[in-house]
């Protein structure tokens, strides 16, 4: 029998290529939400009232929506017992407890960004971030995406900043960020991880890692240039996951590079 797949955010860029891409991959279709569910349009698949009916109707939900829905969708997964692919992107730390709460339940996949490349990038960062001291290469992380992204810095870019903290050996939090300067700010902090964002036009996605030294730099760049990428990964995670154990994975389980 094929998976039957939910899709949280059905009428979106992600939702309708997931709904492709589903099928593609010979999974079916359980239906869909969206914030407006009023608005039926063209979609693949029923709009289901909300989020739990969704969970009921399917044996796995891929959510890409908006971060204030994520930590309901999570605890939906954990009370209909049901694996879930968190795709959503600026979750705020009581978010992503939320969702770590719920993958004590059921398993879930939470990634910044389901195309392989970007999980490739995220390993190499943090080996060179391990590589390169600190006090001698200032990291520096820009993004730029289409003018209707609504959250910034992207996931994919905190992972960076994530990844290069760990190669340090110490946490986000901890080495500080330098966002978006603006005026007066003063001389950049030694160790801390800087994140500028742009946005403009239909840019799918673009992140660039630099290590910036006295003498040298070092960059590492990505671009996207289809979403498919990210629909064909997250539809991959969602047949991944039937069958694990509750937990916490992210792409690089999904991939074998964990
Ligand atoms: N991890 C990854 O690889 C990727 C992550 N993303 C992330 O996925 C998310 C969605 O991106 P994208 O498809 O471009 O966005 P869109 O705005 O095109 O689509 C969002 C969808 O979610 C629905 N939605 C919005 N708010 C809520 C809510 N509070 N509750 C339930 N549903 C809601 C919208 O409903 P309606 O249609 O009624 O407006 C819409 O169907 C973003 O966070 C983005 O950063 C995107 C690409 C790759
Ligand atoms: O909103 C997008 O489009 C994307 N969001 C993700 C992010 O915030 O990193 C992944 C990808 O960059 C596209």
């Amino acid at each position: 029998m094929p998976v039957r797949i939910g899709i949280a955010g059905l009428a979106g860029r992600m939702g309708r290529l997931l709904a492709e891409e589903a099928l593609a991959a010979g999974a079916s279709l359980a239906g869909g939400t969206r914030a407006r569910p009023g608005e039926a349009g063209d979609l693949p698949a029923p709009l289901l009232p909300d989020i739990a009916a969704l969970f009921a109707a399917s044996e796995v939900v891929i959510d890409f929506t908006h971060a204030s829905a994520a930590a309901g969708h999570a605890a939906a997964a954990a009370a209909a017992g049901k694996p879930l692919v968190l795709g959503t992107s600026g979750l705020d730390a009581a978010a992503e407890a939320a969702v770590a709460t719920a993958a004590g339940r059921v398993p879930i996949v939470y990634a910044a960004n389901f195309a392989p490349g970007v999980n490739l990038v995220l390993a190499l960062a943090e080996r060179m971030a391990a590589a390169l001291p600190a006090a001698q290469y200032d990291a520096e992380i820009l993004e730029m995406h289409h003018r209707q992204k609504v959250d910034a810095p992207s996931g994919t870019a905190v992972a960076l900043g994530r990844a290069v903290a760990r190669g340090r050996g110490t946490t986000l939090e901890a080495a500080g960020t330098e966002s978006g300067r603006d005026g007066h700010t003063g001389a950049r902090g030694t160790g801390r991880i800087g994140f500028a964002a742009l946005r403009g036009g239909q840019v799918v996605g673009e992140h660039m890692l630099l290590f910036a030294g006295a003498s040298e730099h070092i960059a590492l760049t990505h671009r996207s240039f289809d979403r498919r990428v990210y629909a064909t990964g997250a539809v991959r995670a969602a047949l991944w996951l039937q069958g694990r154990p509750p937990g916490l994975y992210d792409m690089k389980h999904v991939l074998g590079m964990a």
